[in-house]
């Protein structure tokens, strides 16, 4: 049985922005995870999670690659990898195999409704780490994020991959997107292995690893399901104006606050970025008339402020997650009281550690 377990995020600083290849964001992945589990199978393939209620995806090969039963599962995530770990493994050559796939995630509350915490980047990361090893493909870590990416933009163009690094990589990290677009032109004809080593295809890529402030505490609540983040994200494009260039701006210069606010260890100028990314994120919000900071994320961020620390939406905002940085010895528990008021739950999660040094 072979295991691989990817970790959930959360964005601090630099959402929307970073869909737009080479714009810096700031990540950090979650002690929260989903498991892939990997074995031999005869026949046929099949995929096992509590996402697809009580029934497995199953699937076979024919002329054309992979056979999926499409009629009664959504083609999700994880079949966009399995098919992509597929042309890779033919390209290296490696023979073909059946395997069931275990998936079980951390990720979803006791009813299955998710936090917002990167579900579909910890599952696909998670299935190519297991895939790459079931095969013996031996990819890098570098490698396993660029191929999790290459399957991501065949479900979802739009998503920036910022998760997908933070799930990869671990820690606190800077990111920036390479053009998906770009990617997307040629995924499908081109050898995968080729698209890996083109560095071209891959200019804006950029992951760099921060440290994590140790003079200020994490805290995570969660106000309810979110809209549709793809809709958000579609929102944003359809409304790209002359403000958008300035927005864009104004993030970078915020993330490279915030970046240096971490790197030096300064907890006023980190807090201060972060309140300046709220800002950004409500300005961005009222531009295209849509609820980016709902009323509980406001009054989420609300508290924290008067209680000193900082805080802001996480990711496309309308729902899902605020994150708040508050100096280290204060007592969390006022806020959490505070949020429980309103109707906010707080999610006990820590920072997960760095996965080993960065490759190149
Ligand atoms: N436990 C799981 N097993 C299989 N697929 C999953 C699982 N969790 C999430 N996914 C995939 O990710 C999608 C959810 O992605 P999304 O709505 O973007 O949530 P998140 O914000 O958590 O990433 C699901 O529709 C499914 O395709
Ligand atoms: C708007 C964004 O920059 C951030 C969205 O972050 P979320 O954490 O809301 O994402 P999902 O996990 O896909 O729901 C879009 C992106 O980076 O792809």
């Amino acid at each position: 049985m072979i295991e691989f377990r990817a970790h959930g995020k959360l964005f601090v600083a630099g959402e929307y922005a970073v869909v737009e290849p080479g714009q810096p964001s700031v990540l950090i992945a979650l002690d929260r995870a989903i498991t892939a589990r990997v074995s031999e199978a005869h026949g046929a393939g099949s995929v096992h999670s509590e996402e697809y209620g009580h029934l497995p995806l199953t699937w076979t090969r024919d002329e054309d690659g992979l056979a999926l039963d499409r009629e009664h599962h959504p083609y999700d995530y994880v079949m966009a990898t399995i098919d992509l770990v597929e042309k890779l493994r033919a390209e290296r050559g490696i023979a073909p195999r059946f395997h069931d796939l275990r998936i079980e995630s951390q990720l979803d509350d006791a009813s299955g409704r998710k936090f917002g915490l990167g579900s579909s980047a910890a599952v696909t990361v998670a299935t190519v780490g297991a895939l790459d090893r079931f095969y013996g493909i031996g990819l890098t870590q570098r490698q396993r994020f660029q191929v999790a990416l290459l399957a991501t933009i065949r479900v979802n163009p739009r998503a920036s991959g910022g998760d997908l690094a933070a799930s990869t990589f671990g820690g606190w990290l800077r990111y920036s997107a390479p053009d998906r677009d770009h990617l997307a032109s040629f995924v499908d004809e081109r050898r995968v292995s080729d698209i890996l080593t083109d560095a071209e295809a891959w200019a804006g890529f950029d992951v760099q690893r921060l440290p994590a402030p140790e003079n200020l505490q994490l805290l995570v609540g969660w106000t309810g399901s979110p809209a549709s983040t793809t809709k958000l994200v579609g929102v944003v494009r359809r409304h790209r104006n002359g403000g958008y260039q300035a927005f864009l701006d104004e993030s970078r210069s915020c993330v490279d606050d915030l970046t240096t606010g971490l790197q030096t260890g300064d907890a006023e100028q980190t807090l201060d970025a972060l309140r300046r990314a709220r800002v950004l994120m409500q300005r961005l919000g009222d531009s295209v008339g849509s609820k980016i900071e709902t009323e509980r994320l406001a009054t989420l961020c609300d508290v924290v402020e008067a209680a000193g620390g900082a805080a802001k939406p996480s990711g496309a905002g309308g729902g899902d997650c605020g994150i708040a940085l508050v100096p280290a010895d204060t007592d969390p528990a006022g806020i959490h009281r505070a949020w429980e008021a309103h109707d906010i739950r707080h999610l006990s999660v820590a920072v997960r550690a760095p996965e080993g040094a960065l490759d190149e």
